[in-house]
């Protein structure tokens, strides 16, 4: 039998800054209205279609549901293979970003014939569903610094940029339980999501979102005593670092965190969204 074709896709890691979390009946129309900052640090999700479904992350056999359910909605058997650059479950959306690259990279290998917006609905409805995420896919398919304006896939989800990008750096601590905490804190997390999306439309530009991210932090009271701490010393130089949403990472624009002696992990806003390379 000749090989069946491969195919690869690029999905940018997606930094939420604040959040809320928007229930609704359909999962589709679930997800969150906030604003983040997508990566050019990313995963890169080859899929090459087989009699039986395997997952390798950086080589190594795992499970990712959302994945599994991305492949269950197009009703294909893949050999999927991810690799990447950023940590997993420490807030960067990689759970969404295997999703979306899983659906980019099978819709190309199997010859399917889905619309972006349809592929950006299924990963969106398997990342919601496993509930790992609610609003990195729809981001990581726009690129930029993403404002959701409001939630779920397309049709129903609206969103808006910032202009501009520029360098980010990045200190990834340790992991925060996604489905934890979205079943723990629903409240408290749109309040404070609420509030400080709405000083951002206020004045979108990257400054406030930081300020807004850092409100958001404060609010919500997710930030353990070495992130608090981390904050306090940008703080000292006059810099805005915030907490990654939703992993024990602190992230700032420019030279924020080694203006304040860390030595961060480097990389830029994607400008461009995911993508079959
Ligand atoms: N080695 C691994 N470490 C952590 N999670 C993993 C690993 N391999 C697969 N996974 C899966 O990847 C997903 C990570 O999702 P999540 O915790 O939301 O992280 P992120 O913040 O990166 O999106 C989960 O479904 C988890 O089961
Ligand atoms: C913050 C989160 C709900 C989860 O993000 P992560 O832990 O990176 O998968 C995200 O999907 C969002 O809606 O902004």
């Amino acid at each position: 039998m000749p090989d069946r074709a491969a195919a690869t896709a690029f999905v940018p890691g997606h930094v939420t800054g604040l959040f809320t979390v928007d229930r609704r009946e359909a999962p589709a129309e679930t997800g969150s209205r906030g604003a983040g900052l997508t990566l050019e640090a990313g995963v890169e999700v080859t899929c090459q279609p087989a009699d039986r479904t395997t997952i390798t992350l950086d080589g190594a056999p795992t499970s990712v549901e959302s994945v599994s359910r991305v492949l269950d909605a197009l009703g294909v058997e893949a050999t999927v293979e991810v690799s990447t650059d950023l940590p997993i479950g420490r807030g960067f959306g990689l759970s969404g970003g295997m999703a979306l690259g899983t659906a980019l990279a099978a819709n190309e290998a199997a010859g399917l014939a889905h619309t972006m917006n349809e592929l950006v609905s299924v990963a969106h409805v398997a990342d919601v569903e496993a509930g790992t995420g609610l609003g990195d896919v729809v981001a990581q398919a726009r690129g930029g610094i993403v404002i959701r304006e409001s939630p779920g896939a397309p049709p129903h989800g609206a969103l808006d940029g910032i202009p501009g990008g520029g360098r980010v750096e990045y200190l990834a601590l340790g992991e925060l339980s996604t489905p934890d905490v979205l079943t723990e804190h629903p409240d408290v997390l749109t309040r404070a999501g609420t509030a400080a999306l709405e000083r951002l439309q206020e004045r979108p530009t990257r400054s406030q979102f930081m300020q807004s991210a850092r409100q958001f932090t404060a609010d919500v009271g997710l930030a353990t005593a070495r992130v608090e701490s981390i904050l306090a010393a940008v703080e000292e130089t006059g810099g805005v670092g915030s907490m990654a949403m939703l992993g024990e990472t602190v992230f700032g624009f420019g030279t924020a965190l080694s203006d304040a002696g860390y030595e961060p992990q480097v990389t830029r806003v994607d400008p461009a969204g995911a993508r079959i390379e």
